[in-house]
């Protein structure tokens, strides 16, 4: 190779390696807007065909499916010990439907955060609607990053949210901050169990698929999440997985009949031809039934849960340095 030549191919590379770092910016930091574009994609879509809250509950015998999600929920600011009138975080709050919930149960200030604008308009609708607008708060932020002062709120909790998270890490050391010390912090995560087993090619399907039709950036072991916690400072109050028996099954909601599937596929299909709902929604729907499949072939097999509940303190005193 001559100079000349060893030159251009010097200057495209080094060109190259400009563009992707520093123009592109390394794929951490574009984890947030691949997560806020998948919201755009499937937020009407989950509040039309599953309601204001985007999460799983276990199944309890004559009780409907609203009041089953809306006890998960109240068990969550139940955990964290709030009194009327306390300021609360909701960390990824969707369109608020738990952030709802909680307010009315508990009468705390809740502050929901969620990186998807739209998100916030719906919730900020719904909280209105509601009548709880003066309980509940809606921020658009990044939770890896949150605009709140250090040591400004009494508890916090997230539901299915913090597994958006690249680093879990990066989220819980957030939460840690801006929370009060001696205060609580509950998280219900996305994990896989015990049963996982990474060399049976079925499991790393079923976790594959969940991951890509979930905007997830990899699903985490059970075992990694008090790890997180430790790292950044938490001390552990209490870890259980609440899809465990006696339990019933979360997901028995998501095994809707081909025929209420065939009428929703339809429906999106009219509203799309007739401009309603923007073209790209019957792909949409078509990739969310493909994850529902997925979802539920993780509860049957058990080697997948959305609600490893896990509960934190905040020290009261930060430890000494020896
Ligand atoms: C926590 C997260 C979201 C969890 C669930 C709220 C959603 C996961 C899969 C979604 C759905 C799948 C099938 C859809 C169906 C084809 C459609 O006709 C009606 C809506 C669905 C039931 C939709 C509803 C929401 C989910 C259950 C993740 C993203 C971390
Ligand atoms: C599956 S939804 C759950 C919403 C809510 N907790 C509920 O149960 O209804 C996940 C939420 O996390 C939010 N989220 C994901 N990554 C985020 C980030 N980096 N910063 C802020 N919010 C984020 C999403 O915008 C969405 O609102």
């Amino acid at each position: 190779m001559d100079s000349l030549s060893l030159f251009c191919t010097g200057a495209l590379l080094a060109g190259g390696l400009y563009w992707f770092v520093c123009v592109l910016g390394p794929a951490e930091q574009k984890v947030p807007d691949f997560v806020d574009t998948f919201y755009n994609l499937v937020t009407d879509i989950y509040e039309w065909g599953w309601g204001q809250s985007f999460h799983f509950s276990p199944s309890i015998p004559g009780k409907s499916h609203r009041d089953a999600t809306r006890l998960h929920e109240e068990m969550a600011v139940d955990l964290i010990d709030v009194k009327p009138g306390d300021r609360i975080l909701d960390v990824g709050c969707g369109v608020g439907g738990p952030m709802r919930a909680i307010a009315a149960h508990s009468r705390a200030k809740v502050v929901g955060i969620t990186i998807n604008d739209y998100q916030v308009n719906r919730a900020r609708m719904h909280n209105k609607k509601a009548g709880l607008d003066s309980l509940c708060e809606v921020v658009c932020g990044n939770f890896l990053e949150m605009p709140f002062q250090d040591n400004s709120f009494d508890g916090a909790y997230s539901i299915e949210a913090t597994c958006h998270a690249p680093k879990l890490e990066d989220v819980y050391a957030e939460v840690f901050r801006v929370l009060k010390p001696g205060s609580l912090y509950v998280s219900y995560e996305w994990v896989t169990t015990e049963k996982y087993r990474a060399d049976n090619p079925e499991h790393v399907e079923v976790i594959q698929g969940i991951e890509r039709g979930d905007a997830l950036p990899g699903l985490r072991s059970y075992s990694d999440i008090a790890e997180a916690a430790k790292k950044v400072g938490f001390e552990i109050v209490k870890e259980k997985d609440l899809a465990k028996p006696p339990s019933l099954p979360w997901w028995t909601r998501l095994k809707m009949g081909r025929i209420a599937y065939w009428r929703n596929h339809i429906l999106v299909i009219v509203l799309a031809a007739i401009g309603i709902a923007p073209k790209g929604t019957v792909d949409v729907h078509d990739m969310l039934f493909k994850t529902a499949d997925y979802l539920t072939r993780g509860g049957d097999s058990g080697i997948f849960s959305p609600m490893h509940m896990i509960l934190l303190r905040k020290p009261k005193e930060a430890p000494s340095k020896s």
